[in-house]
């Protein structure tokens, strides 16, 4: 890999505070890292210590105070509204702890959303059978378990084909079974599309399936590896 695969995305010295005066926090207290292309990497910590903030900043819905991101070598910073929202609509997905989905659209519908972001869509139908979902495709969320619900969340932000994916606790909300399923989708999306995906999770486990491992304290990066013992999420256990 070059070096400018390995800096696909770039994080420099970012910083990030809420509140003022006495109540002031700082959350991100200066974090520098690079994730490459096509990685799978988790973003570990203890409750409060950045993650979904930073996670945030990278997905363009929130801003630092100070440092910089880059994609490919462009700044978020220096991108006005517009392209700013035309990289979130064409380069992320984002799939949350909570799955959002629209409770009168059906399962196609909901995935279909995603597709009208995007001109350079993925094939609908393949991507019902790649998430398990085709003989579903005409229930609507109600009749879905929370797998199967969590399985058109990530359909919905994986039909644009975006460049990134981003993942905040997608398995937070399910049985273990159940995760170890969404995980091994996550895997096989990973492969199949080389999205880079970069999810945020406080299990542990999780680390053992990525290729790089981040770990925030305190809002300070304590810990960036690549994971030179990847397992398949099949084999993960906690
Ligand atoms: N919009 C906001 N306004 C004020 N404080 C905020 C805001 N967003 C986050 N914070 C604070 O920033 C700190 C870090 O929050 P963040 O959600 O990034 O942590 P986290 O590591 O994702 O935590 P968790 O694992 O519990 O989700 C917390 O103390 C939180 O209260």
């Amino acid at each position: 890999m070059s070096k400018e695969e390995r800096k696909f995305l770039e994080i420099a010295d970012l910083r990030k505070g809420f509140g003022s005066g006495d109540t002031r926090q700082e959350v991100l207290r200066g974090m520098s890292f690079s994730v490459a292309k096509g990685e799978f990497c988790v973003f570990l910590g203890p409750s409060g210590s950045g993650k979904s903030t930073l996670l945030n900043i990278i997905g363009g819905i929130d801003s630092a105070d100070s440092g910089y991101i880059s994609i490919n070598g462009d700044k978020l910073e220096d991108m006005d509204e517009k392209r700013l929202t035309q990289y979130r609509r064409k380069h992320l997905g984002y799939v949350f702890q909570m799955y959002n989905l629209i409770g009168n659209l059906n399962v196609k519908e909901n995935i279909e959303v995603g597709a009208y972001l995007s001109d350079a869509s993925l094939d609908i139908d393949e991507l019902l059978r790649t998430l398990g979902l085709y003989e579903h495709r005409h229930k609507l969320p109600n009749q879905l378990s929370g797998g199967q619900q969590q399985r058109v969340s990530i359909g919905r932000a994986i039909v644009k084909n975006p460049d990134i994916l981003l993942c905040d606790e997608p398995t937070g909300a399910l049985d273990y079974n159940t995760s170890k399923e969404i995980l091994k989708l996550i895997e096989d999306i990973n492969r199949k599309y080389q999205n880079t995906i970069i999810m945020v999770t406080h299990n542990e486990a999780i680390k053992n399936m990525a290729d790089h491992i981040i770990k925030l304290r305190d809002g300070k990066i304590r810990y960036n590896e690549i994971n030179k013992k990847k397992i398949p999420a099949e084999d993960l256990e906690w």
